[in-house]
């Protein structure tokens, strides 16, 4: 019995993956077994470590390769062959956990293949531009190099032990607060002589690629367990390309494109890595914090490698002037130049590809968090629903995690909501609910007495779909139904009182600065959530300001961050594409598209809309709000 019903959740989870593997990929799960074995819950999201998942499969043997996507729940494994991949999904599949602690077994399922973008663990594939000199100082040079270096002295902004890791430059400050070098104010200490080979050590290995000697160095010692956030170095700082050196110890570097495609580069042990072109402006490179690497070996299998010290030399040559360079998304010369006259004229495709994006596949991966944020229901809400007439039918567009059903009993409730992960909460929490979007509602015409669209209307990127969306909840009432809108507001204070959503933020400041103090950081709390960004889905919008959470609205279309918090994880993979900000890698962000209405710009709306009069209009909790009555 209590077998069967594991085996029931089992499948339970599996199918939920497969959708969404489906939707997000287009890659379907088969039944007969395959090469490729999605692992459902285990993913970068979730925390997982390559690390584990390959000590946990290797001893099924013919591990080929491990595929993880950015921002995904999920990851793969590619065999050798069908016999090895069955061997190990019969062995693990609902039964193995990945460590003895973590809260449910592993969810695996066969894929006809893996994402085509991802070719994870192909060390001899490189991004364009990248070189590697292997061997290009002696064991001589490496210990006069780490030798020369004098921790104590330093005339720079910040202490220099970072999170992460222990830094120090000549030349120039790198400042990690502003993400740039402050071209006018040069240190005392210049670049140590003991580099003074490095042009002629170029010539000797046809790497050409300097026409002048560095004017910065920045040097970093990571022990094992640290690393340096994903980042593209600032365009406008530094020239191209952008030479670092490894000694003491080897690590991987992984290299990310805005596309998803994730490139891991073994760096030895005294080998230069060169940065030029695409490489330079357009990946990221950044080394994730963990005391082990995975590494192919010689014939071919992976294996674990732990890490040493390592201290690397990165050489730059400053920049005078602004960047010119092609890679626009990555570059703050290019996105300076053109903000200003950057006009958001949107039109009804790349609305939904915003939404698409910054709505809708944010809410699916944050949906257990966000739920888990959403218990207290609004008591004007409440009221509306308790207001509803014995028999009726209530439909809640956008329903998230159901917060406002089960209220008055003695009526009928249905929910839809665009997130497959939200319906499933209403699901577990005995509510139907179905999956929809919000312009296009399943539902036939003049069947509801009341309509709820809470927090629901922001979320879409013009005004057409806007009224779209009230016209949809419009046609489903019966006459006489009435229907209750909730709009995140532009002004978050009224009548000389703050929304509880600024309020938190003093809290929250309070908080942050006294930790900071405590800590002797520099960085503000705005700084952490600056526009530096270079995550994949803030690119493809690029125009779009980043909201500082927390703070007066400055914008009214805009995207906010969501921090995601994955529960039991104490460290999490800092591998998600994220800014170069030392204190903004503490978690996953995620950023939600909103439209914040202005005073009187949602009863503008509604005013437009056919068959329906406004009858009451207020603000509450920091959203605009209205209830319209079908006529
Ligand atoms: O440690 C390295 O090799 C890279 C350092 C780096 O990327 C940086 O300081 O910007
Ligand atoms: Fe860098």
């Amino acid at each position: 019995m209590a077998e069967n019903k594991y085996k029931k959740k089992a499948q339970r989870k599996q199918t939920k993956a497969k959708n969404i593997l489906l939707r997000d990929t287009g890659i379907s799960c088969v039944d007969e077994p395959t090469k490729y074995v999605m692992v459902a819950n285990a993913g970068l999201v979730t925390g997982l470590q390559q690390e584990q998942l390959l000590e946990l499969t290797l001893p099924y043997g013919g591990v080929d390769s491990i595929i993880m996507l950015p921002g995904k729940s999920y990851c793969f494994l590619i065999f050798k062959d069908v016999l090895h991949a069955s061997r190990a999904y019969v062995s693990i599949h609902g039964k193995i956990k990945l460590t003895p602690n973590d809260s449910g077994p592993l969810y695996l399922a066969y894929a006809e293949r893996v994402p085509e973008f991802s070719h994870s663990w192909n060390y001899y594939q490189k991004p364009p531009g990248l070189i590697l000199l292997e061997e290009f100082v002696t064991e001589d040079e490496e210990e006069s190099l780490l030798n020369c270096i004098d921790w104590k002295t330093t005339d720079s902004h910040l202490g220099q032990t970072l999170k992460h890791r222990r830094v120090k430059h000549y030349g120039y400050e790198f400042r990690y607060d502003i993400n740039s070098v402050d071209k006018d104010c040069p240190l005392s200490e210049i670049i140590p002589s003991e580099c003074n080979f490095l042009l002629d050590r170029l010539k000797e290995n046809n790497a050409n690629v300097l026409s002048s000697f560095p004017t910065q160095l920045t040097v970093n010692h990571y022990q094992p367990g640290q690393g340096i956030p994903p980042h593209v170095d600032t365009h406008s700082a530094f020239e191209d390309p952008i030479l670092s050196l490894s000694l003491g110890s080897s690590i991987v570097m992984e290299f990310r494109h805005q596309i998803g495609q994730m490139i891991p580069v073994l760096l030895p042990r005294r080998s230069l890595l060169i940065m030029s072109e695409e490489a330079r402006y357009a990946w990221s490179h950044g080394i994730t914090p963990r005391k082990t690497d995975v590494i192919p070996t010689q014939s071919g299998d992976l294996t674990i490698q732990q890490r040493g010290e390592r201290t690397s030399f990165t050489f730059r040559c400053i920049r005078k002037g602004e960047c010119t360079c092609v890679y626009h998304d990555q570059c703050d010369s290019y996105k300076k130049k053109n903000s200003i006259s950057k006009v958001h004229i949107i039109d009804d495709v790349l609305a939904a590809q915003l939404e698409s994006l910054h709505v809708h596949e944010v809410y699916e991966e944050i949906a257990n968090h966000f739920s888990h944020t959403r218990h207290k229901p609004w008591p004007n809400v409440v009221s509306f629903v308790q207001s509803l007439p014995f028999g009726s039918l209530l439909v809640d567009v956008g329903c998230g995690n159901g917060k406002y059903f089960g209220k008055k009993t003695g009526i009928f409730e249905i929910g839809c909501d665009h997130s497959v992960g939200l319906a499933d909460v209403c699901r577990d929490r005995g509510f139907e609910v179905f999956n929809c979007n919000c312009l296009s509602l399943p539902l036939k015409s003049e069947i509801a007495e009341g309509c709820l669209s809470i927090a629901v209307l922001h979320h879409l990127a013009t005004k057409e779909r806007r009224l779209r969306a009230v016209e949809e909840m419009v046609r489903i009432l019966l006459p006489g139904g009435k229907a209750l809108i909730y709009v995140w507001a532009k002004e978050q204070e009224r009548y000389k009182t703050q929304s509880s959503y600024l309020k938190q933020d003093r809290k929250n400041r309070k908080k942050v600065c006294d930790s900071e103090l405590k800590h002797g950081q520099q960085h503000s709390d705005a700084s952490k959530s600056k526009d530096t960004t270079s995550n994949k889905a803030s690119s493809q919008f690029p125009s779009l300001p980043i909201h500082t959470n927390r703070t007066q609205f400055q914008h009214q279309d805009l995207l906010v961050p969501w921090k995601l918090k994955v529960a039991g994880k104490a460290e999490l993979d800092k591998t998600t594409e994220a800014s170069h900000l030392e204190s903004s890698q503490e978690v996953p962000t995620f950023y939600r598209y909103y439209h914040v209405f202005q005073e009187g710009e949602l009863e503008c709306l509604c005013s437009s809309v056919k068959g329906a009069k406004p009858i009451q209009s207020y603000y509450d909790q920091g959203n605009w709000c209205i209830v319209l009555e079908k006529i």
